[in-house]
């Protein structure tokens, strides 16, 4: 134990350098603002030139702000005593003195690294390491290792007794936590692998994988912005639930030009959230789709006219369903995309009444070209072209996939019957239901089929344009977010990411790898995941193949986690022996920490269960400070919501278990676990993952059948 003075003393000396820390962060924003208020000048001057250095300059000095204003709170965490007597100060972000001297280094510049890396076996230089932890400006709390002790110098003095612990024994607030102060060796290890290539990361529950890949977006932005805020990096999550849980922490560390999606909300203008059943999504996101897919994209359109009848100087062209075929097989080999060669198919039309009419007694035959522009100028003729040859959206091909007959063709061969049966039945209700998330990759991969229609291109929009055609921002806010918007701005279905980081990886199907792969041609990649907690039930050779792929022949860099963060002991053994059931030698990670507290498992009668829940979760919710979440199996989740609706609040969220992929509570109370481990062939593994998602306790309730 350290006596109270001397920790005093400690924190006292802290103090003073968090003072120094946070009077230059004010003198620091003062300097942006005067920054801005330069621009006003600038823009007086109202030339064009001077307006484009004002927008540069207030952008700067709007970034700058932004990040001191995001970082203020915790910003110095802490202190690197090296053998030669330095001293170094780690935070959120590095702030210089006047003369430039380092008061505080970011902790993902090289010379912090230590603060991670630094090990009793391998001090690095290092003699002794302190986590430095503040509220309001006011340091509260002070953490050491002796990693050198032969090194220190007398009188060096070791305070407290271990930050890990403590974090994490921290409640969980509705969003992630960052884990900036405390990242382990191995996870930094991970966070600053080389920038290039593949950086694959695997670990069991609550090894960190996803702060690990968060982290390291941070860490690759800051290293190098240049190539990765200018060509982006995009992080992907399993559902939006998850993205909107791991939202806040990018911010915190410094970043916001991450772009954040779920694999539902990948393809332009759709956000999926409904899931389907592990055998649907099995197919769905097989690569047997693809060429289902192709096969629709060369069909005839649905209620598109069998012939085309025209009157050319008295006489009666014709063509009828077999020619029009014909003709749209020629137009549309096997490759191309129908939205691209829609001209081909015109061309190929012209052809052929061109023929009927050398054919035909019409007098005096008109040049090939002029019949082509008398036959344009025709309205009729226009009217069949849009309704032979229309402008595809892959939606509309998504929708014929809901006529059973159509299915049935287009995979004949491809799928067996009962998957026919099955997709279909998926489906049924797809204008009334919307596309669920596998069905994002389908259409993304029709997208890709049918190519782009010639479209003019968008005008881009100035953000600092006005209604009126005003070149002005009216308020430092508005300049700030508009300077903010215009920074991040990119197409909606952009594909050149700089870096692409994949979560939950073990999720992803061949058709969202194929999704990915187009996102990230240009792009190195972080992918981390945990095949142990897979839903996939369909082949494992075509997922390893599409992968493969997608990732490219990038060098690979691999890391393990091996410590599990999140949940005590007591928990995990529980989640360990229903993963042990299917996989007896895999390797699990060590659970940190013990509360003594056993979870509890009850089994009620189907005419208890809403009643025990209620209970169960009103208990929970008095026992932790943190969240409280239910996990449900999929087709419960509203039954359990609405029996939940007395207690709806923040602190509680009620997930299916596919939804709790990545997620984390202090409280669990999982529902229904038998009904989740029999729903498909990856139900144990999804009961797994359901049961490894609480920090504090854990209840089960199985109704009886
Ligand atoms: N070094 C660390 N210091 C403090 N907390 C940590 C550390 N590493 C991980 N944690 C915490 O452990 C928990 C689990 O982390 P995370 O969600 O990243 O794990 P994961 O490997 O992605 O889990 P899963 O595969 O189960 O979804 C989080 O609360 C995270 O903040």
């Amino acid at each position: 134990m350290t006596d109270l003075t001397t920790l005093q003393q400690e924190i006292a000396a802290e103090q003073r350098h968090l003072d120094l820390v946070y009077a230059r962060l004010a003198q620091l924003r003062r300097t942006a603002a005067k920054a801005e208020q330069e621009g006003y000048q600038l823009a007086r001057v109202g030339n064009f030139g001077a307006l484009v250095e004002r927008d540069a300059m207030v952008f700067h000095a709007a970034r700058r702000r932004h990040a001191l204003d995001a970082e203020h709170e915790g910003l110095v965490f802490g202190r690197l005593d090296l053998r030669d007597g330095q001293v170094l100060h780690v935070g959120r972000l590095g702030v210089r003195g006047e003369r430039s001297e380092p008061l505080v280094i970011d902790w993902r510049a090289p010379a912090a690294a230590a603060f991670y890396q630094a090990t009793a076996a391998d001090p690095q230089g290092v003699v002794r390491r302190r986590m430095i932890q503040s509220a309001n400006e006011r340091v509260t709390r002070i953490e050491d290792d002796l990693l050198d002790p032969g090194a220190a110098p007398s009188g060096m003095r070791v305070v407290g007794d271990g930050a890990l612990l403590a974090s994490l024994a921290k409640a969980t607030g509705r969003g992630m936590r960052d884990i900036v102060a405390t990242i382990q060796r191995e996870q930094d290890e991970a966070i600053r692998s080389p920038a290039g290539g593949v950086t694959i990361v695997s670990g069991g529950p609550g090894t960190g994988k996803t702060a690990v890949a968060l982290h390291r977006a941070a860490y690759l932005l800051y290293s190098d912005r240049n190539r990765f805020a200018g060509g982006g990096v995009l992080v992907v999550g399993p559902s939006g639930v998850f993205v909107e849980y791991i939202a806040s922490v990018l911010p915190s560390l410094g970043e916001e030009t991450a772009t954040l999606h779920s694999l539902g909300s990948l393809f332009p203008g759709v956000v999926a959230t409904r899931t389907d059943s592990a055998a649907v999504a099995a197919i769905k996101g097989s690569l047997r789709m693809r060429r289902v897919l192709e096969r629709a994209t060369h069909d005839a359109v649905p209620g598109g006219p069998t012939e085309l009848r025209l009157l050319y100087r008295g006489e009666l062209l014709r063509l009828d369903a077999t020619q029009l075929d014909r003709i749209r097989a020629r137009a549309l080999p096997r490759g191309a995309r129908r939205n691209e060669v829609r001209r081909a198919g015109i061309d190929g039309l012209f052809q052929a009444l061109w023929s009927q009419v050398q054919r035909a007694p019409v007098g005096r035959l008109p040049e090939k070209a002029n019949f082509e522009d008398d036959l344009a100028e025709r309205g009729e003729f226009r009217d069949f072209i849009r309704a032979w040859w229309p402008r595809l959206h892959p939606w509309h091909v998504l929708g014929w996939l809901s006529q059973p007959e159509r299915l049935r063709r287009y995979a004949e061969g491809l799928l067996s019957h009962r998957e026919i049966r099955a997709l279909s039945a998926s489906y049924q209700n797809l204008d009334a239901d919307g596309p669920t998330i596998a069905d994002v990759a389908i259409l993304d991969e029709l997208d890709e089929l049918l190519g782009k229609p010639m479209r003019p291109a968008k005008r881009r929009r100035d953000p600092f344009l006005l209604a009126g055609g005003v070149r002005e921002v009216s308020t430092y806010a508005d300049r700030q977010r508009a300077a903010r918007a215009h920074a991040a701005e990119r197409p909606e279905d952009y594909r050149e990411y700089a870096h692409v980081v994949v979560d939950e990886s073990q999720d992803v199907s061949p058709m969202q790898w194929r999704m990915l792969g187009r996102r990230g041609r240009l792009a190195s990649w972080t992918v981390v995941g945990d095949p142990a907690q897979t839903a996939w039930t369909g082949d494992p050779r075509e997922l390893a193949q599409s992968r493969d792929k997608a990732l490219g022949r990038r060098a690979r860099h691999d890391y393990t986690l091996s410590t599990n963060y999140r949940n005590p002991a007591e928990i995990f053994a529980v989640a360990a022996k229903v993963i042990r059931e299917v996989a007896p030698d895999l390797a699990l990670p060590t659970a940190v920490r013990t509360t003594g507290i056993e979870p509890v498992e009850l089994t009620v009668s189907a005419g208890e269960l809403p009643g025990a829940t209620v209970r169960a979760v009103t208990e929970l919710l008095g026992e932790v400070q943190g969240t409280v979440g239910v996990i449900t199996p999929v087709p419960r989740r509203d039954e359990v919501s609405g029996w939940l609706a007395d207690l709806a609040g923040p602190r509680l969220q009620v997930v299916t278990s596919l939804q709790a992929k990545g997620m984390e509570y202090d409280g669990v109370v999982l529902l229904a676990p038998t009904e989740i481990r029999t729903d498909s062939e990856s139900g144990v593994r999804t009961l797994y993952v359901a049961l490894s998602r609480a920090t504090q306790r854990l209840t089960t309730i199985d109704p009886t059948r």
